[in-house]
């Protein structure tokens, strides 16, 4: 699903943290959200799936067109909004308490799905898709915490993909994660994109270039450019995206 984006800007309090960004991300691509710490970038992915203005204070103006419809229309329900749009996060956030099995169903089961049928078919296909499958098969009721760090990061993912979102949003994913676990979740990431639209920020600039189909570049809440990840790492248009992937400054 493609996303418009025309002059959003967000606020915590006063402080202005997003400003009047206009960007179109294509269906079925990954768009990686690349700048130095504290550039908005985080803030910006939050306001994808209506979770910015979770934050005490916090506000959003300007449009997100999803699927033809605004998100931010005084008729759209936010949880629906969040169901639609996933969102995977910096830390593995498996629900404790709960076995493998469970944690890829929790949100079914919110949605009052039981059939248990249906529920092994969606745990076996998620943990499929997430490759995470053949590492769990034959544990799938123990408790979550007792993956590693990757796992848990890729269980995770197949929680996310379990609900079915046309958009998964991924803050920093790997950022946890050992070069071993980091390679599977790029991998994953990569086969993922035929199905879903997929945001990601990242620190690595090394990461953008391996995964992402486009780039955006962000600095000081603005969004200084936006464009195929080839041209953004080899011929960027702007001097101070130069210096940020020359590593010159960030
Ligand atoms: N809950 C909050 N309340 C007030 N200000 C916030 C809040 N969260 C973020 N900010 C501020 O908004 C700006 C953008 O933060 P954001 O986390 O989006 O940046 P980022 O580019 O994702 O940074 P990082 O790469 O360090 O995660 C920063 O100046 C930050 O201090």
């Amino acid at each position: 699903m493609s996303i418009q984006v025309n002059n959003l800007n967000a606020w915590y309090g006063d402080f202005h943290a997003i400003k009047d960004i206009n960007l179109d991300i294509a269906d079925k691509q990954v768009t990686a959200l690349i700048g130095p710490s504290g550039c908005g970038k985080s803030t910006f992915l939050r306001t994808i799936n209506r979770m910015h203005e979770v934050v005490e204070g916090a506000r959003v103006s300007g449009e997100i067109i999803v699927d033809g419809k605004n998100i931010y229309d005084s008729d759209v329900d936010p949880v629906n909004v969040r169901h639609k749009i996933g969102m995977v996060f910096q830390k593995p956030n498996p629900f404790p308490t709960m076995s493998i099995y469970d944690n890829v169903v929790a949100g079914l089961r919110l949605n009052g799905i039981k059939n248990k049928k249906i529920l092994d078919e969606v745990v076996e296909k998620s943990l499929i898709q997430a490759n995470l499958w053949d590492e769990v098969k034959d544990r799938l009721n123990k408790n979550a915490m007792g993956l590693s760090g990757g796992q848990q990061q890729r269980l995770c993912i197949a929680r996310t993909l379990a609900v079915e979102p046309s958009i998964i949003l991924m803050d920093e994913p790997t950022s946890a994660l050992d070069p071993i676990s980091t390679l599977r979740v790029e991998e994953l990431v990569h086969s993922l994109k035929n199905q879903y639209t997929i945001i990601i920020v990242t620190h690595n600039m090394q990461q953008a270039a391996r995964v992402s189909d486009k780039t955006a570049f962000f600095l000081s809440g603005e969004l200084i450019e936006y464009d195929d990840t080839v041209t953004i790492f080899s011929n960027p248009k702007n001097q101070k995206t130069e210096d940020y992937i020359t590593g010159r400054f960030g």
